[in-house]
Parts: C-alpha cells; structure tokens; sequence
C-alpha cells in the first residue's frame, strides 16, 4: 500500500467557489480515497492551512516546440507557420529533438502548476517519454497532415504512428493516446474520414485545430461551400470524441452544432492574440451550453506555457470584446482549467479534488503577496496569482515539485538543451 494523509488543508471546491478549511485528504495508490476521514495513516504532511487546488490542465499544446520559443515573434499565423516554423521544423523535428524540447516543456509547465497536458506534434512516443520522467499526465496525439509540408512525415506514416500509440498507452496511468488530424485545411476529406474511423473503433478522443484564422473559414467557405465547423460535421468528425482547438470563427448555427455533438472548445486566447488569428466567442459558446477549456498553443506563438496567464488573459479579453465587465466571473476561468479542462478532454477521473479521482492537485501558498489579503482565493488565483504561489505539485499522488523543490533531474534538460542549441541553431 502507498498511502499519504494530507492534513490542515484548505480544499478549493472549483465546482462552487467555496474554501473547505481545515480538511484532510486521503490517497491510496495515487487516488483520492477519502476527504475529511478519521483514518490515520503512516505517512502524514501537514499544510499549515495552505490551499489546495486541482492540477491545472493545459487542453491544447505542442510542447516540443519550446526549441523554437522567440524564434519568429510578431507574424500572423499562416505566414509564421509556412515562411518559418515549417522550414526550421524540417531541419530540427527527430524524435531525440522532439524529446528533449518536452521535457524542457514539462519542467516549465511543472513549475506553471499543469499537471495534464495535451500534445499535438511528432514522435510523440518520445512526448510521452519526456512526460513520463517529469510525471505529468499527457494525452498523446501523433499530428497527421495530407498536403506535403517540409516537415511531416506524409499521412501513411501518421496514421500507423497513431496505431501504435494506441496499442501500446492504452491502459496506461499517466499516458492516453488520442487521433489528431492537424486542421481542415492541411487534411483531406478521406484522411479526417479515416482518423475518425480510428478514433470510433479505438473510443480515442480526436483533437484537431479548427477556425482559427479568417483566411480558413474564408478558404473552407470557397472551396466547400460550409463552415470549417459544417464542414466536419458533415465528413462526420464529430460523431467521434472530439475537441477542437482555437475555434475563433462560429456562426450561430457552428455554436449549435458543437452543442448538439458536445464538442468541446480549447480556447487559446494569447496564442491567439499573438498571432493575430481572432478572438474565441468564449462569453457566447458558454451560454449556449459549449464546453470550454483553457490551452496555451505551442511555445513558439504564446510564448510560455502558463495556464495562470491564459486564466486572467482569457476573462479580461472576453470583458474588453464585449465591453461588459460581467461577461465572465474569475469562477469560469478557474473551470476552464480544471474541472471543464477535464470534461473537455474526456477524462473525468481528474479536475477536481473529489473521492475516486487522481490525486493532481498543487498546494498554493496563502501566504504569497499575490494572495493577500485573501478576500476572494478565487479572484486572487486567476487575476493575481502567479507560479511562485505554487508551493507543490502533486501528480497521481506523486510529488513533482515539493515545498518549491522540483524533484526531477532539471540539470539534465539544461544539459541536453544546450546541445540541441550548438548542435542545430549554430
Ligand atoms: C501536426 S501537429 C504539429 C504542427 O502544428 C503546427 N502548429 C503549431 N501551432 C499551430 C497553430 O496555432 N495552428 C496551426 N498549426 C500549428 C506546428 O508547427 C506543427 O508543424
Ligand atoms: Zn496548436
């Protein structure tokens, strides 16, 4: 047995708000098994009052592309990812490349308070390597495009390395593979017809880029006559799992579609407003019943990988679009990138601090200048708080960070990031 007592915490219940002082947690073998219990237990940590809240969830990313942060700032989207980030991914993309640029990726996102990623890129075996050593829970989606780009492998390849992924984390802890065509304009209609075959046969999740820029839903108009959004529901994409990412152009009837096949919708906002792309109807989707989670986009167009900065960016960039302050209350971000982030993700053995989840949960530091005076923790979590409140991070009831102390090789990743830098950024 593999028991932890956690004692004088104080839970945030993220489905109400409310702080539950003076609780104790429970975990058996990286599960939650009690709250409140009169049960002692040999190994015991007392948090002196100190918050507990669920790991963060960041639903969409492309973690290996931490090697190409600042590495080409201030371009729109399609120009950024054909003029730049394709050419220079061509040379770099190998699977120890792929590896060393997420763990650079999980240490940030460790430290950031993310314990559940959601990767979209190449090699992803060697993500879910990366991810494994740190600790972090991941979702594994090898990307698959059909138009020739310097840098993918052609769709064949894809699609056999969406196979063995599936075959070889299905059942795993930690690791859960997923189908992941990468958008409507660089798929065919027959490639999102069979990944979706895939992702029914398998009970996979699919994720996929969709109506991120005005030149797609333009470009996707003109050539098929529908939305991008119409568009796959009538290839039929959404009868698999599916949550799609960005999703900043939405006719009325788009919103009613994604509501009809609970398609999630992963809001990217800085990402977004970096690259120029559009502003998700965040406000609208929710109010029309549309599941919404939080992402960070790759490092390359964010550029960090903190779901704290995309909680407070998101809601002020909601109230600014429709110039109402209510738009959208602290409570919903905080959501977003936890209990919703989990929804989203179909996995809801995670997301809140309950009986029967995961233990993912961070410890945050009540005693931080951000928290103070502590008014309102939740207020105080998603306008004020940044990383240096989190004090540990806590994954299938393994610490990840303790007490500020990551307990993974950082020297190693410094390492191998400086070889990766000589070796093909001369
Ligand atoms: C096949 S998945 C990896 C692929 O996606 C590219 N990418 C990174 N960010 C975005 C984005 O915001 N929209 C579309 N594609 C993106 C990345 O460079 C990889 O080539
Ligand atoms: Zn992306």
């Amino acid at each position: 047995m593999n028991d932890l007592l956690i004692e004088n915490a104080s839970i945030l219940d993220v489905k109400s708000g409310k702080v539950l002082e003076g609780s104790n947690i429970y975990i058996s073998n990286g599960t939650i098994t009690g709250i409140n219990v009169n049960k002692d237990c040999p190994q015991k940590i007392n948090l002196n009052d100190n918050l507990v809240i669920p790991g963060l969830i960041n639903a969409h990313t492309h973690a290996a592309m931490t090697l190409l942060r600042s590495y080409a700032d201030d371009l729109a989207l399609i120009d950024w990812l054909t003029n730049h980030i394709w050419p220079k991914e061509a040379q770099i993309i190998n699977p120890e490349t792929v590896y060393i640029g997420t763990l650079i990726a999980c240490y940030e996102m460790a430290k950031n308070g993310i314990t559940t990623f959601v990767d979209m890129y190449f090699y992803e075996d060697f993500v879910a390597k990366a991810a494994e050593e740190i600790g972090l829970r991941a979702l594994i989606g090898e990307g698959v495009l059909s138009v020739p780009t310097p840098h993918a492998k052609g769709e064949t390849q894809g699609i056999e390395n969406t196979k063995k992924l599936i075959e070889k984390y299905k059942g795993s802890d930690l690791i859960s593979p997923i189908v992941a065509p990468h958008a409507p304009y660089t798929c065919s209609d027959e490639l999102l017809r069979e990944l979706t075959q895939i992702a029914i046969r398998e009970n996979c999740p699919l994720h996929i880029h969709l109506s991120e820029s005005e030149k797609e839903f333009f470009d996707i108009q003109k050539e098929k006559n529908l939305t991008p959004t119409g568009y796959l529901e009538k290839l039929g994409v959404f009868e698999a799992k599916t949550f799609a990412a960005h999703v900043n152009y939405l006719t009325d009837n788009d919103i009613t579609i994604l509501k009809d096949y609970n398609v999630s919708v992963v809001h990217c906002p800085e990402s977004n407003a970096k690259l120029a792309s559009g502003i998700c109807p965040v406000a609208k989707l929710i109010q029309s019943g549309v599941n919404v989670a939080l992402g960070t986009d790759g490092a390359a167009s964010n550029n960090n990988l903190d779901i704290l900065g995309e909680m407070d960016f998101a809601l002020k960039l909601q109230k600014i679009s429709s110039k109402n302050p209510q738009t959208l209350k602290a409570l919903d971000a905080l959501q977003m990138a936890t209990s919703k982030g989990a929804a989203s993700i179909f996995k809801n053995d995670i997301g809140s601090i309950e009986v029967g989840k995961w233990a993912d949960f961070l410890v945050i530091d009540r005693e931080n200048p951000s928290m103070l005076p502590g008014h309102h923790p939740v207020s105080d979590l998603v306008y004020s708080a940044t990383p240096d409140c989190i004090l540990s991070v806590c994954v299938n009831g393994k610490w990840i960070i303790k007490n500020k102390e990551e307990q993974f090789d950082k020297e190693k990743i410094i390492k191998l990031t400086k070889e990766v830098l000589k070796r093909y950024f001369p």
